[in-house]
């Protein structure tokens, strides 16, 4: 069979797809590549001298416009099925549908109609996935859309909402490896150097889009709500803001931060700022939801865990399609833990690697449900009440996708490990020392990561990635308190506080010189 021609698009990008299909592919109606002339005579991956001239889109035009003009029709389709089903099952219902739970009560998944996706190889997936980094292309400049086939495979480009979310950096921690670890292919997955701050943009995005739609099809949906402890609440309330479509935001009062606290009030979402704790204000927007016509945005709703999932193809796409041996998420209500396996296990199943990296789980020892169900041997899983802790967006004692996480954990050879309060704030010090400025929940799985290297169980060659889930910048009240040894009980030991110092030319050079001899021994 002749090789079937490369698509190069003028609009895409101004590198084509430089792979060569493989022969045993059968005729691809290349899904959602642009409708582009074929050019199969060109080099593939051609200089840029070779490069056809671009134009820009006509100045009455926008790029969703330009968008809709390149769109094309595919047959990849995805629904709601019961998570972890019975291969007999026949219970699904269409994306279209608002729906939570399954008949019995439990979980949901979206499940991709495979043998679909199946009919290209993974090359094919690398290549086209690798094709729309870095571009500003409707809806593909998204880190998330740029995997719209196996995200949400049937939304109109119309109905997006999008903030080009994603495409986050891993970052290899050089200095952070060596010093404290000893390790030199250890890196951190910013998924927090984001729209508003937390890799909740990946799922937003998905949800509010979906929401989008519905409302187009004139589903009667008023807005979108959920319970939050900070982030899902700052996501939501942006990605509603952006499309016009009112949201409902349950906080527990006085256990977020106040840079939390400001971004839903600054996006003009509703906000309820509750007396109870997180599991509380979880248990009031269920009953609210099942009520009233809001949608619900927690990530109960699988449909949050797609967009999700895209960090973890990202991470293979940033390391060249090569799997690190192990990646660790910090864990509370435990959506983002299961994405990520999901993300891992869809590149396995599509051939666009071949195994999945271990995964670890981390959570804060004062509110470690999944620790304690772990360290049981997986017997029968008991919520806690969770206490308080610097890392407060996982403050959870009963998380809504415990099923999710045990699946993920059992399925990848997975750890769960915690975090004491010192533990984490001293692991988030230290990463700070060596230029970072992650959050405290950052900070429960970094300690996980050092309990692993103490124990041997990651060797020091591993390549290891740690998921940073939120930015430093939404918790510098407790960098300050730790920074100003504050903290009853915490020794603090890696506190860099300011020096107090008389407004004199003598004073100044004292403590100069006195830093300067601790910092340069040739200076005695
Ligand atoms: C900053 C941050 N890290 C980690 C998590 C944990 O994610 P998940 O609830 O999906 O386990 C959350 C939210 O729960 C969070 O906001
Ligand atoms: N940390 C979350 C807690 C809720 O998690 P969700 O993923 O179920 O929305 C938050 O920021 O609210």
């Amino acid at each position: 069979m002749a090789a079937p021609p490369i698509f190069r698009s003028s609009f895409l990008s101004s590198q084509p797809l430089s792979h060569t299909p493989s022969a045993h592919r059968p005729t691809p109606y290349a899904p959602l590549l642009i409708r582009a002339t074929a050019t199969s005579s060109d080099p593939p991956a051609a200089s840029a001298a070779a490069a056809p001239i671009k134009h820009r889109r006509p100045a009455d035009e926008n790029i969703r416009d330009e968008a809709r003009r390149h769109t094309s029709s595919h047959n990849f389709s995805a629904k709601y099925v019961p998570f972890n089903a019975d291969a007999d099952s026949t219970e699904s219902y269409s994306l279209d549908e608002i729906v939570y739970r399954s008949r019995s009560g439990g979980l949901l998944d979206v499940q991709h109609d495979m043998e679909a996706l199946k009919k290209f190889d993974g090359e094919y997936w690398r290549s086209l996935f690798d094709s729309r980094v870095g571009k500003t292309t409707w809806p593909y400049g998204s880190g998330v859309w740029s995997k719209k086939e196996w995200v949400l495979p049937e939304i109109d480009g119309d109905d997006i909402v999008s903030a080009f979310e994603g495409n986050s950096n891993l970052f290899w921690a050089e200095r952070f490896g060596k010093q404290f670890l000893g390790m030199s292919d250890l890196w951190v997955k910013h998924c927090g150097i984001s729209h508003t701050g937390s890799f909740k943009d990946l799922g937003m995005t998905v949800l509010v889009s979906q929401v989008n739609r519905l409302r187009k099809m004139n589903r009667p949906l008023v807005g979108v709500g959920c319970a939050s402890t900070g982030d899902t609440s700052a996501a939501l309330s942006a990605y509603c803001a952006s499309a016009g479509i009112p949201s409902i935001v349950f906080l527990p009062a006085n256990r977020i931060s106040m840079a939390q606290l400001v971004q839903p009030i600054a996006n003009g979402a509703f906000v309820l700022s509750i007396d109870t704790d997180f599991d509380g204000c979880m248990q009031l927007i269920r009953e609210v939801t099942a009520e009233l016509p809001i949608y619900l945005a927690n990530s109960l709703n699988s449909l949050r865990l797609e967009g999700q999932k895209t960090a973890a193809i990202e991470i293979l796409q940033q390391f060249d399609w090569q799997v690190p041996d192990w990646v660790i998420v910090p864990g509370g209500n435990l959506g983002n833990i299961y994405a990520f396996y999901k993300g891992f296990h869809m590149c396995k199943e599509l051939g666009l690697v071949d195994r999945i990296p271990r995964l670890v789980c981390a959570q804060a020892a004062n509110a470690n449900p999944l620790y304690l169900h772990y360290k049981s041997g997986w017997k029968d899983f008991k919520a806690v009440k969770a206490g308080t802790t610097f890392a407060s967006a996982i403050q959870i004692g009963d998380p809504v996708s415990i099923d999710r996480a045990v699946y993920a954990l059992q399925n990848s050879n997975g750890i769960v490990e915690e975090a004491t309060e010192e533990e984490l704030m001293d692991a988030m010090a230290q990463a700070d020392s060596t230029g970072m400025f992650i959050c405290p929940h950052t900070g429960v799985a970094l300690t996980a990561l050092f309990k692993l290297r103490n124990s041997g169980i990651i060797a020091p060659t591993d390549r290891t990635v740690v998921v940073s889930t939120a930015h430093g910048l939404k918790f510098t009240q407790s960098k300050v308190d730790y920074h100003s040894k504050e903290i009853k009980d915490m020794a603090c030991r890696f506190a860099n506080p300011p020096v107090q110092v008389k407004a004199d030319f003598g004073s100044v050079m004292d403590v100069l010189k006195q830093y300067l001899l601790s910092k340069d021994s040739k200076l005695h």
